[in-house]
């Protein structure tokens, strides 16, 4: 028997006693279909047969649903049956990046418990070993296996680089807890690297190795090339037609699903129209999202605004703190170098461009470039002027002045010397609002081009200088060193006034408010999901992770080209040359978006987690509904998901690992008294109301395959992006893309769909709950 064949056995008869404890002890476990649990009416699946047939002897237990019974998804249930757009759809979709700093873990009665009740501990910094068999105080460490490599890693290295998919790697936890039998094929992963990164220490998200950003430019041009000799058109099969639409026949009559529908049918969208009345709520759940910390129902999360966002964006900072000066002298000198290092090459986009981003490398004119490592670091100073500037980014000056006019960060534009208002002119409208700052739009008095411009917020009386810095300086790295035409450019970033600002290319529209306006074609979403994938295969080539992928974080231009914003979340995962995955740890992202692994794990890698958020938003625009609303066994419809896998224990799946070849032939020729528990959810693959299949019967026949691997509950066995852009249906999507030629780049749009467009009115989310607001008084 293999060691990994033991560790697993050992791990089930763990996780097997203690839920006979849990069960036993506090009743924690959840029947399925019981009347208290009955399906939501909007999560009903669309097959023959009710869901209560055969759930009723099936069980599935979760780590941290302790709390699930005080959150019942009655929002959930209050959106009108077949509605388009339930209230649901539009809160979870509004909601704003949770990330969780604050929240702390409990044990209750076997169970992991996630306790939202305790800002100030802080979710996943903890390295005391975990165990699943829940005697633990802390759930695991997810590092159990890494199904593929990091990038640019040698494919023979056994940590995260492993050939297999079976390739694995175990955090010191798992090691710790199980005797430290490791099997051949996995390999720990540094606790030194894995842990939390200190208060002085480098923040690992600032380095991104050069070679990646080339390898990667290269991989997209490449990229850009094969996708224009995609073939094959995907229309919707009869299947997929009826089975969807069966419930909705308004929305069937009303999706369009021939080429040509996009543009030509969908310049404007009135208030009265089908559309508008598709909205419920859009500004209560905006508001709710920023305002209300009773935005998630499980109390896991804690708040990363409280007051109004354009208040707090309008206020001159905080007060300065006198709290220890957290020395930031290493982070500041790698920061720097890595700035220096990039700014002869990486800036050398045209501003306002619209291909300019594509390959980073390509056409420098670094002669323009301007970048004064200027008063950000001292956007501590934004939230605690008094910092004496030790090792943070830019002078004291900046912060002590508390009013540097246009001290400008970073910038590919010539004529940055003026201040920024001198540049720009507002032009007043809103773009959105969010946990990060506020979105306008802006015209740069030059050229008249307009430009997206994010304020990011003041700090927060409640989150320490090195929170807020943190949080700051990585939207700005990051966004300010991406090239790549699905993400977006960031044109300059300025302190001025106590301000951080950053200019990025406008895109008209919200991929949000263009599902909203239920016009998008098949063969469109297709195209706008496999551009959210180019995005993403662009970040993780280069060892980064965005972790809060929504449609409200997918912008498009007129052009039908998709881009990824608000890199607020977003994490290392690899250090440059190294095989060594850095995992993530807090529970990040928006509700129906998130990960399971994420809601019971402290740490996890953060690339599956990408890849089941893109799912979702696939699943959200076929559906124009999410699947469930939050990754927890208290939502009715994900624990109808979690049904009939053979597994009592959410737990379980989720740490399921791609099986050895051998082992179910090992477990079945057992003697009885070794063989596992027989399982009270028993695997009903005919049943389309319980299991995997709810979700993927849904869908188009096509895609079944490859959005199961997105979404298959355990990371471990989750597609990897390169996977995903390898599958047979993927590669045949038609997508818009953008082409080098000569110092430009022009757009490819395919040629089986156009793409929606809507009135600049309800083209963003601030726009849509401005016509609510409006509609509603
Ligand atoms: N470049 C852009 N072009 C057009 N609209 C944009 C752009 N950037 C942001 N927006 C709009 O502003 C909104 C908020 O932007 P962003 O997500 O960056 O803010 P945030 O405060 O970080 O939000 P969240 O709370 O979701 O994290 C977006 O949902 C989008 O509607």
């Amino acid at each position: 028997m293999s060691s990994l064949t033991r560790l697993l056995q050992e791990k089930r008869r763990n996780e097997a006693e203690s839920l006979n404890t849990a069960t036993n002890n506090n009743n924690q476990q959840f029947p399925l279909g019981s009347p208290s649990t009955a399906p939501l009416e909007l999560e009903r699946p669309l097959g023959p047969g009710g869901e209560n047939s055969t759930t009723s002897i099936t069980t599935v237990t979760q780590v941290d649903s302790g709390e699930d019974s005080s959150t019942p998804s009655s929002s959930f249930q209050s959106g009108s049956v077949g509605a388009h757009f339930p209230s649901s759809f539009l809160d979870a979709n509004s909601a704003h990046t949770a990330a969780l700093h604050g929240s702390s873990l409990q044990r209750n009665g076997g169970s992991f418990l996630i306790d939202g009740a305790r800002p100030g501990s802080r979710l996943g910094v903890s390295n005391t070993p975990h165990r699943l068999s829940g005697s633990s105080k802390h759930p695991p460490s997810l590092s159990c296996s890494i199904p593929y490599s990091v990038p640019n890693s040698n494919k023979d290295s056994s940590v995260g680089g492993g050939s297999s998919s079976n390739s694995s790697s175990l955090s010191n936890s798992w090691l710790e807890a199980y005797g430290g039998a490791l099997p051949n094929n996995v390999s720990a992963i540094d606790s030194n690297v894995i842990s939390s990164p200190k208060v002085d220490s480098v923040e690992p998200r600032f380095f991104i190795s050069k070679q990646k950003f080339q390898k990667s430019s290269t991989d997209n041009a490449t990229n850009a090339a094969q996708a224009g000799s995609f073939s094959g058109s995907n229309s919707l099969s009869s299947q997929f037609g009826s089975f969807f639409f069966s419930k909705g026949k308004t929305q069937a009559q009303e999706l369009p699903t021939s080429a040509g529908s996009g543009v030509g049918s969908a310049t404007t969208s009135k208030a009265g129209s089908p559309v508008a009345t598709a909205i419920p709520k859009p500004m209560k759940a905006r508001q709710s999202s920023i305002y209300m910390s009773s935005r998630q129902p499980s109390g896991s999360y804690q708040e990363t605004v409280a007051g109004s966002p354009s208040s707090s964006l309008m206020h001159e900072p905080p007060p300065s703190q006198n709290g220890p000066k957290p020395s930031r002298h290493s982070s500041v000198a790698n920061l720097k170098s890595f700035f220096k290092k990039g700014s002869s090459t990486n800036l050398s986009a045209q501003a306002g461009s619209p291909g300019a981003m594509a390959v980073p490398f390509s056409s420098g004119t670094p002669a323009h470039a301007t970048f004064t490592m200027g008063s950000l670091g001292s956007s501590g100073s934004a939230g605690g002027g008094g910092s004496s500037g030790n090792g943070n980014v830019g002078n004291s000056s900046a912060s002590s002045a508390g009013g540097v006019v246009g001290e400008t960060i970073y910038c590919s534009t010539p004529d940055a010397n003026l201040p920024f208002h001198k540049r720009y002119v507002k032009t007043g409208d809103d773009l959105g609002a969010g946990a990060g700052g506020s979105v306008k739009l802006v015209r740069r008095a030059a050229d008249r081009k307009v430009f997206a411009v994010k304020e990011f917020r003041t700090k927060l009386d409640s989150e320490s200088k090195r929170d807020y810095v943190k949080k700051i300086t990585s939207e700005y790295c990051i966004g300010s060193t991406l090239r790549h035409s699905n993400i977006i450019e960031t044109i300059e970033i300025v302190y001025e006034n106590n301000r951080i600002l950053q200019v990025m290319e406008y895109c008209e529209y919200d991929l949000f408010a263009i599902v909203m306006s239920n016009k998008m074609s098949y063969e469109e979403i297709c195209c706008c999901f496999k551009q959210i994938l180019c995005g993403v295969q662009y970040l993780h080539s280069l060892g980064l992770a965005h972790r809060d992928l929504k449609l409200d974080n997918c912008v498009i231009n007129t052009k039908g080209i998709v881009k990824l914003i608000d890199f607020g979340a977003a994490v290392v995962f690899s250090y440059p040359l190294s095989k060594t995955l850095v995992e993530a740890s807090g529970i990040v992202g928006s509700d129906p978006y998130l990960a399971p692994e994420v809601c019971i794990f402290s740490k996890y890698d953060p690339r599956p987690v990408d890849i089941w958020s893109v799912a979702i938003i696939f699943a959200c625009m076929i559906l124009k509904k999410f699947p469930w609303k939050i990754p927890k066994l208290r939502d009715n419809s994900f624990k109808l998901f979690c049904s009939g896998r053979d597994c009592d224990s959410l737990s379980a799946l989720v740490t399921r690992t791609p099986d050895p070849p051998s082992y179910d032939k090992l477990v079945n020729n057992q003697d009885p008294g070794t063989s596992p528990k027989k399982t009270n959810n028993p695997v009903d693959p005919n049943n389309p109301n319980i299991g995997p299949q709810r979700l993927y019967h849904s869908l188009p026949e096509e895609c079944q395959h490859i959005v199961s691997r997105m979404i298959d509950l355990a990371p471990a066995c989750r597609a990897s992006i390169e996977e995903i852009m390898d599958d047979p249906w993927v590669k045949s999507i038609q997508m818009c893309h953008m082409v080098e030629q000569g110092l430009n780049f022009k757009v490819v749009n395919a040629e089986d769909h156009k793409h929606t467009q809507v009135d600049q009115s309800e083209a963003h989310i601030a726009g849509l709950e401005k016509r609510k607001k409006k509609g509603g008084s």
